[in-house]
Order: structure tokens, then C-alpha cells, then sequence
């Protein structure tokens, strides 16, 4: 039977948000985003087999944030493609495993989404990963801040995370990107980099990536508006 596999990058430094310490390790209503994270994904598959990438100058985080009872801990790379990579090389995955990549910045991922990605993973040869249908019209800047033009957005998507893939593919996908020293931002460009088309799964637009400052507060309100809607959900089935 195939393990399920999360790989959970988390060895960045947190360039764009300019705090103290890498943004993983901010708090966030109370526990540092990565602990938030960590449990999302707990919750949703509590007997997956995790691969925390960390830095290893990495002194702030603490095993207690790690609910899953198999889990290890690999090196971070220079980019978060070498991360993952580090993470695929150290585990002991059959073939077909599923390996969902998420990031540790996105604390604000639910439930239903993962279990949504999970389902399209599995069922779909090239994969999955979760998106946003682009909302906005999408301007071209030019080095003075000037918009140049207007791009079409048909057809255009955010891609979030997780992104979720058979464990040879996606092996494949990320050695071949290494190959060609191509660095790759997701793990869906590696992908489609060999001709496979992975499944956009719609995904929640609060599934926030802590980036910058201002983030910080905007999943703050977001954590907090999600545990009043689970409150009520648990309230109205009490009630039922
Ligand atoms: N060499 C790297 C770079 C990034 N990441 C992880 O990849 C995710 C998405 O990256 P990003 O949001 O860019 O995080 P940082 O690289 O920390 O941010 P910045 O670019 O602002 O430094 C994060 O969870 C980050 O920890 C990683 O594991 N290894
Ligand atoms: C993987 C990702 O979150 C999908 O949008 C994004 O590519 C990460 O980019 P970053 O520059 O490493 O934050």
C-alpha cells in the first residue's frame, strides 16, 4: 500500500519580511507560524510520514512543534527547489508514494483543501497543486514602476501550495531541473518542465504565504475568522 509523504520546506530566511529571526519562527495568535502549519497538516493526515527541511544554522525550532509521530529532519539548499530535493533524497519512498510539498509559510491551509489536493494527487498521473484563478487585471511593469501593458489573465493562475505528486516523478522532475541548472520556484514548473500537466485545484483564496510584514496581520485575521467558522460549524452540529 502507498505511504503518503509531506515534505515541508522551511529553511528560508525570511529575506522580504526584515524581522529578527526567520519568519517561520514569528508568532502567529500565539504559536510560531511553523508549529500552526505543522499541525494543518497533522489534522488533515496524522499517519503521513513528514521531511522538515530546516537550515542547519537553524537554532529556534523545537522537535515539540512536530505532532507526527514520523518525521525527519534534512538540510535546507541554497534554493527551495534544493531543499525539496535534500527532502526526496533522504526518504525511503516506494515509487508510486504520494509526496505533497507545502510550504511552511502557509500556515492558513485548511482542511478541506488539503484533503481536496490529496484526492487530485492521487487520481491525476502529473499531479496536483493547489491554485487561484487570477481575479486581478495583470499589469507589465517596466524598471520605473511604469505600466507598459496589460497581460490577458485567461487562463491565469496563482499557484499555492501543497503540490502533490508521485514520489518518482517528482524525483525525476527536480533531478532533471538540477540537471539543466534550471531553478525552479514550485515544483509543478518541474513538471510540466517534462511534459506532464499537473491538476489545478481550485484552493481558498485565504491560503495566505507569509511574506511580507503586512502578512502578518492578515493571518492573524484569518486564523481567527477560521476558528469562529469551525466554532459555529461545531455549535450547529451539536444542535443537529
Ligand atoms: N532555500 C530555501 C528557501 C525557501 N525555503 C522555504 O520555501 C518556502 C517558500 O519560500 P519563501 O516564501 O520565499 O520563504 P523565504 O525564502 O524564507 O523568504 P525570502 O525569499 O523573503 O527570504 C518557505 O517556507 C521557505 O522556508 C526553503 O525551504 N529553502
Ligand atoms: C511554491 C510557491 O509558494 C507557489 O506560489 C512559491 O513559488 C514560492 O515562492 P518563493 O519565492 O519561494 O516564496
Amino acid at each position: 500500500m502507498s505511504q503518503t509523504w509531506l515534505i515541508v520546506p522551511a529553511a528560508g530566511q525570511g529575506r522580504r519580511m526584515g524581522a529578527s529571526k526567520p519568519k517561520q519562527y514569528l508568532t502567529l495568535s500565539g504559536q510560531p507560524i511553523l508549529a500552526h502549519t505543522l499541525k494543518r497538516l497533522h489534522g488533515a493526515f496524522p499517519s503521513a510520514r513528514l521531511v522538515l527541511c530546516l537550515d542547519n544554522d537553524d537554532h529556534w525550532f523545537a522537535p515539540d512543534w512536530v505532532p507526527f509521530a514520523h518525521w525527519q529532519r534534512v538540510s535546507g539548499g541554497s534554493e527551495r527547489m534544493d531543499s525539496v530535493l535534500n527532502a526526496l533524497h533522504a526518504m525511503e519512498a516506494q515509487d508510486d508514494d504520494i509526496v505533497m510539498v507545502h510550504d511552511v509559510a502557509r500556515p492558513c491551509i485548511t482542511h478541506g483543501d488539503l484533503l481536496a489536493l490529496y484526492r487530485a494527487a492521487a487520481n491525476h498521473p502529473g499531479g496536483a497543486l493547489l491554485a487561484m484563478p487570477v481575479a486581478d487585471t495583470m499589469k507589465r511593469g517596466n524598471d520605473q514602476g511604469l505600466s507598459v501593458r496589460t497581460e490577458s489573465r485567461d487562463g491565469l493562475w496563482h499557484a499555492l501550495t501543497p503540490q502533490g505528486f508521485r514520489y518518482a516523478l517528482l524525483r525525476r522532475a527536480l533531478e532533471t531541473a538540477r540537471r539543466q541548472n534550471t531553478v525552479v520556484t514550485d515544483e509543478a514548473s518541474a513538471v510540466e518542465a517534462l511534459g506532464e500537466s499537473p491538476q489545478l485545484v481550485s484552493g481558498r483564496r485565504d491560503n495566505l504565504k507569509i511574506t511580507h510584514p503586512d502578512d502578518l496581520a492578515l493571518a492573524t485575521a484569518i486564523i481567527a475568522s477560521q476558528a469562529l467558522v469551525s466554532q459555529i460549524d461545531e455549535t450547529s452540529e451539536r444542535c443537529l
